[in-house]
């Protein structure tokens, strides 16, 4: 689910998980932290945890995975269960709404066991209380009965290995962030990187590509495998469909193409953004709410859904006064950016834009 209601459901380049996502994904999840492609210095230290436990004979320290999604936190904490050849058991904050929704979890741990706790930011206050002493003293204390009556039954746990994943990392309260005894940070991939994540998902997905056209996909991917792998299976239908199923860097650019997902990784809605505060608006400063308007969008869909990725690509800045595109912006649409900023080199063509709208 995307974690932005304002987001489209069936919008291509999300970094969130789809249904046809999840039934792939456990196809092309890699097993082994070998396998498991770039985020060097988190798969390092991983590995030092890991084998550092496995020397000792013991449960490593709890791990906190934080990133924006797609990025592998999932694969990771599986990665980590197979490595230490432990089971995994995995739910999330938001189905913990009760402190015995956690007790009923952690109770039913086997000694050694992984449990991974996905968007750990979203579990209820005092569950949140619960695992602190959960995490530190293998115990919880179970609270029968209520009002004066009610007493704390203690419950030992066996040993059993937490790991959080966030992507919020800012928004845990201190004394839970405190009790991981290993945070790994994710970073948006490289090119080269997603690179040889579609070219590996590729050759378990049976498709033949060569590296051009692996590069040309990774390239439009927004540093994310999720989206890396799910552009791959829309290049994989194009090629089926209108050629011989082989994918070339040619044929992946024309799939890439009908699906709206520029070179760059933009698709329709960040491109009208861009393009209204261009052209319409000579490349700001323009408040959030008149380019909303402009391009016929809730002002909280720009906001979480196109611009985190335009600030990211240095396509769009946020200014106390308004918007503005960089230099960059009028490059990627072939525009020539202003002599001086805030007065665009291109007229307002607010008829340009109303026929953009009407194609659509
Ligand atoms: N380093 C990697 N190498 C190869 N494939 C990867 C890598 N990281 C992620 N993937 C693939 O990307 C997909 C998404 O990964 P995953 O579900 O682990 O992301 P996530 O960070 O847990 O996302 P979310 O926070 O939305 O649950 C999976 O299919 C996985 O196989």
């Amino acid at each position: 689910m995307s974690p932005y209601d304002s987001e489209p459901a069936d919008r291509l380049v999300t970094a969130a998980a789809d249904g046809e996502d999840q039934a792939v994904e456990a196809a092309l999840r890699p097993r082994l932290l070998d396998e498991f492609i770039g985020q060097e210095r988190v798969r390092e230290q991983l590995s030092l945890v890991l084998q550092a436990a496995r020397q000792r004979g013991a449960a490593p320290d709890h791990v906190l995975l934080s990133g924006p999604p797609g990025l592998g936190k999932t694969t990771l904490s599986m990665i980590i269960a197979a490595e230490l050849g432990a089971p995994i058991r995995i739910t999330s904050g938001p189905a913990i709404q009760h402190a015995g929704d956690l007790a009923a979890i952690l109770s039913s741990l086997a000694e050694g066991e992984v449990l991974f706790l996905d968007e750990i930011h979203r579990m209820s206050r005092p569950a949140e209380e619960m695992l602190y002493m959960a995490m530190e003293d293998f115990r919880v204390d179970v609270i029968v009965g209520k009002g004066p009556g009610a007493t704390a039954i203690p419950l030992e746990l066996p040993p059993f290995t937490l790991v959080g994943a966030t992507t919020r990392a800012g928004l845990l309260p201190p004394p839970l962030r405190d009790r991981f005894g290993f945070t790994g940070h994710m970073e948006f991939y490289a090119p080269a990187e997603l690179q040889r994540v579609v070219h590996r998902s590729a050759a378990l997905l049976d498709v033949e590509i060569d590296p051009a056209a692996a590069a040309e996909i990774a390239g439009r991917s927004r540093g994310t495998p999720r989206i890396a792998n799910r552009l791959l299976r829309r290049v994989r239908d194009y090629a089926q469909v209108r050629h011989d199923g082989v994918v070339n860097a040619a044929i992946a650019g024309q799939a890439l193409d009908v699906y709206e997902v520029d070179a760059r990784g933009l698709d329709r809605l960040d491109r009208a953004v861009l393009d209204a505060l261009l052209r319409l608006f000579g490349g700001g400063p323009v408040g959030l709410s008149t380019l909303a308007v402009a391009v016929g969008e809730e002002a909280e869909t720009v906001e979480e859904v196109a611009e985190p990725f335009l600030v990211r690509e240095g396509l769009l800045a946020r200014t106390p006064r308004g918007r503005i595109a960089t230099a960059g912006a009028w490059r990627h649409l072939g525009l020539t950016p202003p002599a001086q900023p805030g007065r665009g080199a291109v007229p307002p063509q607010p008829e340009l834009f109303a026929q953009e709208k009407a194609e659509d």
